[in-house]
């Protein structure tokens, strides 16, 4: 029988809808007395253990999720990503990242052909380039070694090779390679952020890697003409050649830019700009700074987990696991959002990664044949790192919205601190927070027992907490780059899961198209009225308005004024 167009129209849909009712009649509080639903709620592969007692679920609920797995495919789904299939259909790509981590013998295919070859042949490169780069025998154009990095790349070019620099830079084993050099990043178009990441630095000692899918991102190209002229205005032109090099899928338009061939980086467009990260995108810069053998195992630890979320059975399967369980928190209980929280400053910028690998991946509203989809799919990401956070909005996540939590934490600190005379040490303090905060989540507090505590009565109900609010845990061993790369492939797997039993198409994006279009359109328009005094048409009132308002104001300003500005300032 041939599967409904729309995984709300199976019956296992049908059947997690009924099943609703009977979960919102529990409270966590209860669900949590129950040793066996915990202990069967509790998953361990390589050391990463995964707690998912504390969501609405029962075991019955799971075996229902299962189910509906199935009704979607899922398996078959992840079969045909690996396969090399064409599963980005509006764009006629596969999807491989996983081949971007993949062994050296490893044979994976797309359109007929072993890609692991070449993804091996540029991690070589980047090898090579790296080393040549670190150890000196790479030059600048006045002869002095190249010690600090700018890459300059945004979205997908840049969040995830963000997220694993901010989280390798405590790793002692990757500060000990990192020592004497600098990876800085330059994303927004804003002149503030150009200011900022070349902050101090020397073009004479500095290396600008262009990273860019399409070569054609408009902040990105500005950012890098506005880079190339830093560099060829104190060092001539000819410097270009070696203090820029370039990543992208769009090799003639590198050339065109004036980035010697040789030294551009390739990938391939297999590979979505937010599933990239382990290709040149990340470990060009990533190698730069900390090394290639550093990357290399980053790359083993993503390899790890594409290896266990192709053959664990899905009981086991810790993206499959939460993947569903997002599934359930979204779709069939109402909760919007997913907020991410660390317990590790090192994983300052995983929630910011997070955001664009799942919002943009799975904020759709068609299914993958184009019917608009009668229920919600994807989430509202967001988050912080624990403590901090809970200084600042977990007051929502108590007693406000409900809001599911992964709570993410290692057990042993990459900078560990323990002050004599101290009750804990300083990593065991930040940990008491992760443990206790689920649990607070969980149980809440009632009435009766602020009454034996004492409260007065008109306190009571601002100081009650209604508890069974849901939330995972996930326990790494630590935070080396095999742990890193292991919580990155976890959380796109975990995502590709979603998309797969939602029956969406997570690997394209056109909802980020309108307002570029739009904002070409002013950018003429800009143009037009500073360069030629033309006057603001055809936009709306609002929008006419505040165009002639921002012109007003700042025409005074002449472009060639502009470019003065901008270049003295850097
Ligand atoms: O790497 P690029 O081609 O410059 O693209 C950079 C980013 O811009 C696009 O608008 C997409 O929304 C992102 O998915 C992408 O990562």
């Amino acid at each position: 029988m041939a599967s409904p167009a729309l995984i709300s129209e199976s019956e296992q849909w049908k059947d997690l809808k009924q099943h609703v009712s009977e979960i919102q009649t529990t409270h966590l509080r209860d669900l949590m007395n129950d040793v066996d639903r915990c202990q069967s709620m509790m998953v361990e592969y390589e050391g990463i253990f995964l707690d998912y007692s504390r969501q609405r679920v029962t075991k019955e609920t799971m075996g229902k999720l299962f189910k509906l797995a199935e009704a979607a495919h899922l398996k078959e789904k992840i079969e045909k990503m690996y396969g090399g299939e064409k599963i980005n259909s509006t764009e006629n790509r596969s999807v491989l990242h996983v081949a971007l981590r993949a062994a050296r013998e490893k044979e994976i295919y797309s359109d007929g052909k072993n890609v692991v070859p070449e993804v091996w042949q540029v991690l070589d490169k980047i090898k090579d380039f790296s080393e040549k780069v670190r150890s000196g025998a790479w030059i600048g154009a006045t002869g002095k070694p190249l010690k600090d990095v700018v890459s300059v790349g945004i979205g997908g070019s840049f969040l995830g090779p963000l997220f694993v620099h901010a989280a390798l830079q405590t790793d002692a084993v990757a500060a000990e390679y990192a020592k004497g050099r600098q990876l800085r990043f330059l994303a927004n178009v804003d002149p503030v952020d150009v200011a900022r990441s070349i902050k101090d630095l020397d073009p004479e000692t500095t290396l600008v890697v262009v990273v860019s899918k399409t070569f054609t991102t408009a902040e990105t190209m500005l950012n890098a003409r506005t880079l190339r002229e830093w560099i060829s205005s104190s060092l001539g032109a000819g410097a270009v050649a070696k203090h820029m090099v370039a990543v992208s899928t769009n090799l003639p338009l590198v050339k065109d830019f004036g980035i010697d061939p040789a030294n551009a980086f390739a990938f391939w467009d297999w590979v979505g700009g937010r599933y990239s990260v382990c290709s040149a995108v990340g470990v060009l810069p990533l190698s730069l700074q900390y090394s290639f053998s550093v990357v290399e195992k980053f790359l083993e630890g993503a390899r790890s987990i594409d290896n266990h979320f192709y053959s664990a059975p899905f009981e086991s399967n810790i993206p499959v696991l939460v993947g569903l369980l997002s599934v359930w928190n979204v779709t069939f209980l109402g909760y919007p959002a997913r907020a991410i929280l660390p317990y590790s400053q090192a994983l300052e910028k995983f929630a910011p990664h997070i955001q664009q690998l799942s919002m943009e991946s799975n904020g759709k509203g068609v299914s993958i044949d184009g019917t608009s989809l009668p229920f919600e799919a994807g989430e509202i990401d967001f988050g912080e790192p624990g403590t901090n956070g809970q200084h600042s909005f977990y007051q929502l996540i108590h007693q406000g919205r409900v809001i599911p939590c992964d709570f993410i934490g290692a057990v042993r600190s990459q900078q560990p601190i323990y002050l004599k005379g101290e009750v804990v040490s300083n990593h065991d303090e930040l940990m008491s927070n992760f443990f206790a905060q689920p649990d607070a989540l969980a149980y809440g507090k009632n009435p009766d027992e602020l009454l034996r505590d004492k409260v007065p009565d008109h306190l009571i109900p601002h100081k009650t907490f209604t508890g069974n609010r849901p939330s995972l845990s996930i326990l790494l061993p630590s935070l080396s780059a095999y742990d890193i790369g292991q919580l990155l492939a976890i959380y796109e797997h975990r995502i590709a899961v979603q998309g797969f039993v939602w029956g969406i198409n997570s690997f394209d994006q056109w909802g980020v198209e309108l307002g570029k279009s739009l904002a070409t359109q002013v950018r003429k328009q800009l143009h037009a009225s500073r360069v030629d005094e033309k006057p603001v048409q055809g936009f709306n009132f609002s929008t006419t308005t505040l165009l002639s308002r921002f012109l007003e104001v700042s025409l005074s300003l002449s472009l060639s004024q502009h470019a003065i500005c901008a270049l003295s300032r850097v």
